[in-house]
């Protein structure tokens, strides 16, 4: 594994309003800096999250809420502190979590809206070290901009194992005559099983369990049937399985096995009227999620003679209560939610759930995403330059608004030779939100809570896709911002059609501003940035720069755009420092320049 590195810190980078009062002159130039007066990370990434340090050291503090394997805990501390504390009750999570930046649970541990309020904001990750994420809030994770990640894959032939066991089980009378045996009897012909050979199994749920179940039970000999309204039919066909209606597959199968995620769709989806319409005698395993079945419909169904058999290992509510009718009936077999419980499974798990967390602790992009966009890794990697260009133009497009929070209607225009339909603009459109929004508000925006923060805000982002002609080798030509119904304190960056306009393009893997209103400039965006229109002459970079000079400011980049020699220009400067207020305030007073501005990146 890669090294790991201590997590960006938020740190104050632009605290002029601490500061005593400025001068009217540079009040003038500046209206709106008590605005900017709040910390922004000094170097980001494309980042999902960003630690906070925790009191004592600059390592970020992950709580693992439940037992995890211990090569995902040796994973997790080589770059966190790791509390680990299980069976906490409701209340002490909800305490210990504002310490946390991090969280780590099974399915165990409800992690409810309250959750996320305790945390103040703290916490950036929750890691589901297991697939369903039922026990996540997940709509109060995505307000708080908290990024939920799963472990999607580690567990799922334990699961697929676990639920052709039950229904080798179930179908042989294992538990029970286990029991029986145990309790002194001999009882063989009260145990007299069915033959899995030749039957039908509905897997009702196609995805990755379901199929693994689907492959095994051919292996048995079974006629497999699936259903699945979103999976797809070559994935069927591949394994010999066929894909049919809801009401065709219960109504069918000998064996039902149910491998859906608990959602509001699927919830209770076998019920009284469910039931009905099954076949005689049909068996049912679940090791999905036990709210799918209607409980009490199904002990119902049991009693009917509709159900011959179940075997169950989720419930409702876990652990189930001890005189559930359910649990105890005679023809249920029941085990406590084993089906990831494997030494491997577990092993698997922890490792994929603590590289997910650590990454995104990290600021990397999770793949393994529940309530952010996913993104496949090679599409990060190219992506990468642009998304921070993204994000920067909104940072600059955004400061440059009189009064900065007016900001309402955002049109984004990316310019590509790529199909629109090879191009994902999620994250750009993410990352600009968040230049938008951070700079102006208190509110910590990331991938996750971008959609639904500018939503809350009122701000509305357009985009639109400029489709070029020549060689779609990079993903896209130019990222350009323009935001509507405002005023500017930098009248120059005005378009001629009344907005803030500014362009940027990647350069040798380089953001770079390219177009300011309607002026060409070329300045790589890094540091920060001098805006100044002036009357264009010969010796104003010379000017501007020695001021710079005089104060040890390094100018990184110049970059003069005019409209046509001698009327006026706008000259763009990259510097790596921040110049005082005096120094902004001898640049104002040049007389050749017009207007000014410094923009903090
Ligand atoms: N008992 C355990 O310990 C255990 C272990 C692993 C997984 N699980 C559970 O098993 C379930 C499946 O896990 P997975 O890894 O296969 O997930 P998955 O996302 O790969 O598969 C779920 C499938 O369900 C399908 N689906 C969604 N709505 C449906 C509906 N209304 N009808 C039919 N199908 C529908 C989806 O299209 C998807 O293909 C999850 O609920 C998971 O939590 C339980
Ligand atoms: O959804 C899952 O991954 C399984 O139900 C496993 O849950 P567990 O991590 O609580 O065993």
């Amino acid at each position: 594994m890669a090294s790991l590195k201590t997590p960006t810190l938020k740190t104050p980078s632009f605290a002029l309003s601490s500061k005593p009062r400025l001068p009217s002159a540079f009040s003038a130039a500046f209206p709106n800096t008590a605005r900017f007066s709040r910390s922004y990370p000094q170097r980001r990434r494309f980042l999902i999250v960003t630690a906070s340090s925790s009191s004592f050291s600059n390592k970020p503090t992950v709580l693992v809420a439940e037992k995890l394997g211990e090569a995902g805990l040796t994973l997790l501390q080589e770059f966190a502190n790791v509390d680990c504390s299980y069976n906490l009750s409701p209340e002490e999570l909800c305490t210990k979590i504002s310490l946390c930046d991090a969280l780590i649970v099974r399915s165990g541990t409800k992690v409810n809206r309250e959750v996320f309020e305790s945390s103040g904001g703290r916490l950036k990750v929750v890691g589901r070290a297991g697939v369903g994420i039922d026990n996540v809030d997940l709509s109060a994770a995505t307000e708080h901009g908290c990024l939920v990640v799963n472990a999607p894959t580690a567990n799922t032939v334990a699961a697929a194992e676990h639920g052709i066991a039950l229904l080798a089980a179930m179908a042989r009378n294992v538990a029970q005559a286990d029991a029986s045996v145990k309790a002194g009897k001999w009882q063989r012909n009260k145990y007299v099983g069915v033959s899995l050979v030749g039957k039908t199994l509905a897997v009702l749920g196609f995805g990755k369990v379901g199929s693994e179940v689907a492959r095994r039970a051919k292996g048995l000999g079974m006629h497999v049937i699936a259903h699945d309204p979103y999976a797809p039919a070559d994935r069927a066909r591949a394994i010999g399985v066929e894909l049919v209606s809801f009401d065709e597959a219960i109504a069918t199968a000998d064996f039902i096995s149910l491998h859906m995620p608990l959602t509001p769709a699927t919830n209770k989806m076998l019920n009284d009227e469910t039931f009905a319409k099954m076949k005689k005698g049909v068996r049912i395993v679940n090791v999905a999620r036990g709210g799918v079945i209607d409980e009490e419909a199904l002990v119902r169904a049991l009693d009917a003679g509709i159900v011959a058999q179940a075997a169950l290992d989720v419930f409702s509510e876990e652990p189930p209560k001890q005189d559930s009718k359910l649990v105890q009936h005679e023809r249920v077999t029941v085990t406590p939610h084993l089906g990831a419980s494997t030494m491997e499974a577990q092993e698997g798990v922890a490792i994929e759930i603590a590289e997910a967390v650590v990454g995104a602790l990290k600021g990397e992009l999770a793949a393994t995403a529940v309530n952010a966009p996913m993104v496949p890794a090679e599409v990060l990697t190219e992506l990468k330059p642009y998304v921070e260009l993204a994000e920067k133009l909104g940072r600059l497009a955004v400061q440059l608004v009189a009064g900065g929070s007016g900001v309402k209607t955002v049109k984004v225009s990316y310019a590509s030779s790529r199909a629109p339909d090879d191009l994902d603009t999620r994250l750009l459109r993410a990352m600009i939100t968040k230049g938008i929004i951070e700079p102006i508000s208190s509110v910590f925006v990331n991938l996750v809570n971008a959609d639904y923060t500018a939503k809350q805000r009122g701000l509305r982002i357009t985009e639109e896709r400029i489709l070029l002609d020549g060689s779609p080798e990079s993903p896209l030509e130019s990222i350009q911002v323009q935001i509507a119904n405002v005023e500017s304190k930098f009248a120059s960056a005005m378009s001629e059609s009344g907005e803030i306009k500014v362009e940027g393009r990647v350069k040798d893997g380089i953001p770079h501003l390219t177009k300011v209103g309607s002026f060409e400039v070329d300045v790589s965006l890094e540091g920060s940035i001098i805006l100044c229109r002036q009357v264009d002459q010969p010796g104003m970079i010379g000017t501007v720069g020695s001021i710079l000079g005089e104060e040890n400011v390094n100018v990184s980049f110049m970059s003069v755009g005019r409209v046509a020699p001698r009327k006026h220009a706008v000259m763009a400067i990259g510097v790596d420092d921040q110049p005082s207020k005096e120094t902004l305030k001898r640049i104002g007073e040049v007389p050749a320049i017009e207007e000014f501005v410094f923009l903090k990146l």
